[in-house]
């Protein structure tokens, strides 16, 4: 008999959910050379966060996603109980962050973006593709949670200052950037023969040319997002990341953005739950008959 139970404990299904949302953030952090992003080179346009900040900010999330996951599987249903249990939830993951970081905000469009995607795909696993999945996450964030604070946040400055859509709108919409640039463009990478870190930082970048980025429109203005949105598209352009010209293009936009302090954080977001989606509907194991 063994002293030690070797046998790999069999997950749930909401730990596995949650597992996968942290695996995304954390490669979203890893992966680079990301324009003016914290990365494995440094803290980008940032002063208060660090690679090791948004490995534990993403650790610090597990249990919330996880949370949500269950409610999820518990209501069994989209309608108003459980989004507002989504939005407890998450408010308590935005606290748990918080502590975690020092009060730094991290990943709080992560929260939102995974936190829907993570619920649509508990609730139909077997329904997993990302357009699926989605619409979901889509149907969750257009029901009003009467609890929700009405803060007067970046995201809602910048909304009402430029008229843009912002990270709610994002999920009403069912997550464009995600499924019609960002996935796209990460399958058309991949089948060109690029690596999947350039493959990535392509569907990053895929965002970035379009998203109205409320956290550089409230560090850089116009400029910034003008910046952000032309410079990624010169990198692809030229050939995307995996090429010697999107290369250079891709440290000039780097330096660009850095130099305007124009961070594109909800455009990382955004990869994450690209990743995320990626993943889910690739099976990798977690859903036994995918779509
Ligand atoms: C609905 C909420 C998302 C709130 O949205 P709102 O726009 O009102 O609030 P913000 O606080 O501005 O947060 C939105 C964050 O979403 C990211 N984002 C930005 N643009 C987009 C976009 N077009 N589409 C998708 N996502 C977008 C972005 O997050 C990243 O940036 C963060 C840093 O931002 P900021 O605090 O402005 O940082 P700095 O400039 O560095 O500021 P300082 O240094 O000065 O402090 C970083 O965290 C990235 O994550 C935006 O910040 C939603 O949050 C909400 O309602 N929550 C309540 C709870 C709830 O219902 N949860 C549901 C769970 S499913
Ligand atoms: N890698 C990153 N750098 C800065 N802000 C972010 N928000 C989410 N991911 C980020």
């Amino acid at each position: 008999m063994h002293a030690f139970n070797l046998q790999p404990k069999k997950l749930s299904l909401a730990e596995r959910l949650a597992d996968m949302a942290v695996d995304a953030l954390i490669d979203e952090a890893d992966l680079s050379p990301k324009p003016a992003l914290v990365d494995r080179r440094g803290n980008g346009a940032h002063t208060d966060l660090h690679l090791g900040l948004m490995h534990a900010s993403a650790l610090s999330l597990w249990p919330a996603f996880k949370e949500m996951a269950d409610a999820a599987l518990e209501y069994g249903e989209i309608g108003l109980p459980l989004r507002e249990a989504l939005g407890r939830i998450g408010r308590e993951g935005e606290a748990a962050m918080l502590a975690t970081t020092d009060g730094v905000n991290t990943h709080r469009g992560a929260i939102w973006a995974l936190g829907l995607l993570v619920a649509a795909a508990a609730l139909e696993p077997e329904s997993s593709v990302a357009s699926a999945v989605t619409l979901r996450a889509a149907r969750l964030a257009l029901l009003n949670d009467r609890y929700a604070p009405n803060p007067f946040s970046h995201g809602a400055q910048v909304a009402q200052r430029y008229g843009v859509r912002g990270a709610r709108e994002e999920a009403q919409l069912a997550f464009p950037a995600v499924t019609g640039l960002g996935l796209p463009q990460l399958k058309r990478s991949r089948a060109a023969g690029a690596g999947e870190q350039n493959a990535r930082l392509d569907a990053l970048l895929a965002i970035m040319t379009t998203l109205a980025d409320t956290c550089v429109l409230y560090r850089a203005g116009e400029p910034g997002l003008q910046a952000m949105q032309h410079g990624a598209k010169a990198v692809l352009d030229a050939g995307g990341s995996a090429s010697l010209g999107g290369r250079r293009q891709l440290h000039a936009l780097d330096q660009q953005l850095i130099a305007m302090n124009a961070s594109p954080g909800g455009a990382a977001d955004l990869l994450a739950a690209c990743l995320f989606l990626d993943r889910i509907e690739r099976g990798d194991g977690l859903f036994p008959g995918v779509c």
